[in-house]
């Protein structure tokens, strides 16, 4: 009996040589990655290791000495940051930017994008107060609709933030540590929601807390000193003895 093959994946990121160069001091220095499309990937690695400059390059805000970005096939390089974002790449900073006077319902409402068929796929045709039920409920907020956003927990506010940023419908999402200063629980609550997001929508996570990474991981990636050390799945890199010398006397991988 013929079976059907696997749909292709398709790499929706290739980052070749990348070398990010401040006062000739190497950030990233000849970075190679790729990403599929419908991937959650988590990068980490120690201080200094350049996951930050990586998301600055994804989203223009930094523009780097040597290389290529490219973003389904588009070279990101010369592209504006609002270009970038115009593209579908969505990011979520470590520090919440949500409208502290503003209920998350109305945050919501504002970061809604109607002209690219937001959620079409996840819920069809529903007008904008479905489309923000359903992602209150998504984001656990359904029952702090209404209340400044300012009076939320400080996990809360993340959660309204990514909320914000998938409202913007991005083919990309990248998210920079945003489980730092969250308590045990609302780090846990976090990643069921990254896995439940990770259904459909490509996702990169930045992140120092191991914990947290074995709990969302499918596929690490190890930064260090702006290069590629090693991917595999979290024991694959935990047990690596690269990744656990250049982890020793920082972050020690634990879990
Ligand atoms: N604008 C800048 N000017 C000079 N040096 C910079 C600049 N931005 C980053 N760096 C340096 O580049 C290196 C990589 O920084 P980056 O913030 O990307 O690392 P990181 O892996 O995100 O670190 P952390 O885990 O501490 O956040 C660091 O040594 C940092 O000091």
């Amino acid at each position: 009996m013929l079976t059907a093959a696997p749909a292709a994946t398709r790499q929706i990121l290739q980052i070749q040589d990348l070398t990010v160069s401040f006062d000739g001091f190497k950030a990233l220095n000849g970075l190679n990655f790729s990403l599929d499309e419908g991937e959650l990937r988590v990068v980490i690695g120690p201080n200094g290791a350049g996951k930050t400059t990586f998301l600055d390059v994804l989203t223009g805000k930094v523009k780097p000495t040597k290389g290529r970005v490219l973003f389904k096939g588009k070279d990101l390089i010369k592209l504006k940051e609002y270009q970038i974002s115009n593209l579908g790449i969505g990011r979520k900073f470590q520090t919440p930017r949500v409208y502290q006077n503003l209920s998350p319902r109305q945050n919501l409402e504002l970061s809604f994008n109607p002209n690219k068929g937001v959620f079409s796929t996840l819920l069809g045709k529903r007008d904008l107060t479905d489309k923000i039920d359903a992602l209150l409920e998504t984001i656990g907020l359904t029952h702090k609709d209404r209340i400044p956003a300012g009076l939320l927990s400080h996990g809360e506010k993340q959660w309204l933030e990514i909320g914000m940023v998938i409202a913007q419908d991005p083919n990309l999402l990248l998210l920079d540590e945003c489980v730092a200063g969250m308590t045990d629980k609302e780090t846990e609550a976090t990643g069921e929601l990254i896995q439940s997001l990770a259904k459909d929508h490509t996702i990169v996570v930045i992140e120092h807390d191991m914990v947290f990474v074995r709990q969302i991981a499918r596929k690490v990636t190890v930064l260090h000193q702006g290069a590629l050390l090693c991917e595999g799945s979290f024991e694959e890199v935990k047990n690596d003895p690269r990744v656990i010398e250049v982890y020793l006397g920082s972050h020690k991988a634990k879990g």
